[in-house]
């Protein structure tokens, strides 16, 4: 099926064999610029992106950008052009255009609190099917934080992507079908339904949690340990409350380590560790109850690594995590399926829409997004640049003002200020 409304630019397209990725000299990389101040920081990034990979492969390698539309940029475009105007706020071309080149990043999209439209950025992970969300969350020297050893935290967070209550199944206060979600209860189980306290006004939500969906989460993390050296993976859930989605999920968790892994209990379990003799030997698979695991990482972060946890708790443990290194500002992430190949890069942050095109913003999430896209795709000098460039600038403390504010002696610049002071620290 061809586009309808994009032309995609000259290169060629990543495609995935047996797990591994094959990725052309010139490959067409669909990116949705953002909502809200997504404009500011996608140019500053994508400057960022090409300098580092001119430098890296002196013209041999080059990215042909692909832009895509989503969010306010497209439904401002199409809304008097189609009759379905979730198509105007998510384009099947977008979707197309993620599907066929495989890998792709993306600013924020805004989500409406409360009526509108549903997230578009869960939509693009629904559909197409990204299981994790990928958050590294790691301290670069100099960046000013709350916590007084901000060292100490190196962990990377595997949020699964696709069920739990972020999925999205509702039932809004008052309507038909909360009526008849509540009639159902009250048929079917009604010791449950005596459960719900203000049953004529109460609105409901679904929370599915697979053994599936749990387990291709977690093997990807503990491949991920595996792969990059790590001593655990830590299954992060609420299991004591909410038994059979929360507690399935750590019950899971376990079994596919042992089952997969050859992991065997410690000191009668529930913890378990991969055995001498077995691919991942030494790591540790253990537990922690969410809201004990929220104090811990700012008591005790240097006992996490790699943490597996459900979609709402992800989300609440990324933005947490990111604070404790600097904030959101630099706060990274992919949302990959590592099966299809399919991944979008995107940042931890939203729209932040009071900075909306006053150039002003951190580049550096979306910036960091890209680093690791690159280095997914096995770009690693250009990544490196990156990185070089990131601790370059904030070593000569020339940063955004969410940094600046916090710093002694720091010059403030600009956002697109900021992504020229990493071009030129990668010298
Ligand atoms: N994946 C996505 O596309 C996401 C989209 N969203 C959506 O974004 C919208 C706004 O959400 P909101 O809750 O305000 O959260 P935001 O993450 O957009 O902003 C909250 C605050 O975080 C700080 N911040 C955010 N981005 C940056 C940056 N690049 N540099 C420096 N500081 C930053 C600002 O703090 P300060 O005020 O202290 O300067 C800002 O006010 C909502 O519609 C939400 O649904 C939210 C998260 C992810
Ligand atoms: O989709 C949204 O608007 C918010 C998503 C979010 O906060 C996240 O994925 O971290
Ligand atoms: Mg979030």
């Amino acid at each position: 099926m061809a586009y309808e409304h994009l032309t995609p630019p000259a290169g060629d397209k990543i495609t995935i064999k047996d797990g591994i990725l094959n990725v052309p000299d010139q490959p067409v990389i669909p990116f949705i610029e953002g909502d809200g101040t997504g404009p500011d920081i996608w140019k500053a990034s994508q400057k960022v992106f090409d300098a580092a990979v001119e430098k890296a492969y002196g013209g041999k390698r080059k990215i042909s950008w692909f832009e895509v539309l989503a969010g306010e940029k497209s439904y401002d475009l199409f809304k008097d052009k189609v009759s379905d105007l979730g198509k105007a706020w998510l384009p099947d071309d977008t979707l197309k255009a993620f599907d066929e080149y495989l890998v792709g990043i993306k600013g924020p999209l805004t989500t409406p609190v409360g009526g509108g439209i549903r997230s578009l950025n869960v939509a693009l992970r629904q559909i197409l099917d990204l299981y994790v969300c990928l958050r590294p969350v790691r301290w670069f020297e100099g960046v000013p934080s709350p916590v007084k050893r901000p060292d100490l935290t190196d962990m990377v967070i595997f949020r699964e992507n696709t069920e739990d209550i972020y999925a999205g199944i509702e039932f809004k206060a008052g309507t038909d079908e909360a009526k008849a979600f509540g009639a159902f209860l009250s048929e079917k189980y009604p010791a449950l339904a005596k459960k719900v306290r203000f049953p004529e006004t109460a609105g409901y939500g679904v929370k599915p949690v697979s053994e599936e969906g749990t387990e291709r989460l977690v093997r990807a993390a503990i491949e991920y340990a595996i792969a990059e050296g790590k001593d655990s993976v830590t299954l992060v859930h609420k299991g004591n409350i909410m038994k059979f989605t929360e507690g399935g999920f750590r019950d899971w968790g376990y079994e596919l380590a042992k089952k997969e892994y050859g992991a065997v209990e410690l000191d009668g379990g529930p913890w378990c560790k991969i055995p001498e003799g077995k691919r991942g030997a030494g790591i540790i698979i253990k537990d922690v109850i969410a809201d004990a695991f929220l104090q811990q990482i700012l008591t005790r972060p240097a006992e996490y690594s790699v943490v597996a946890t459900l979609n709402l708790n992800g989300d609440y443990i990324s933005d947490a995590l990111a604070a404790c290194v600097g904030g959101i500002g630099i706060a990274p992430g992919g949302n990959i399926n590592y099966v299809t190949g399919h991944a979008i890069f995107e940042a931890t942050h939203g729209t932040a829409p009071k900075y909306a095109n006053l150039d002003k913003v951190n580049p550096g999430s979306v910036i960091l997004s890209g680093e690791m896209m690159l280095r997914h795709l096995g770009w690693t000098e250009a990544a490196d640049l990156i990185i070089k460039g990131v601790n370059g600038a904030i070593g000569s403390k020339t940063v955004t003002y969410d940094f600046a504010r916090l710093m002694d002696d720091a010059k403030e610049v600009k956002c697109s200020e900021f992504g020229d002071a990493i071009i030129k620290a990668m010298d």
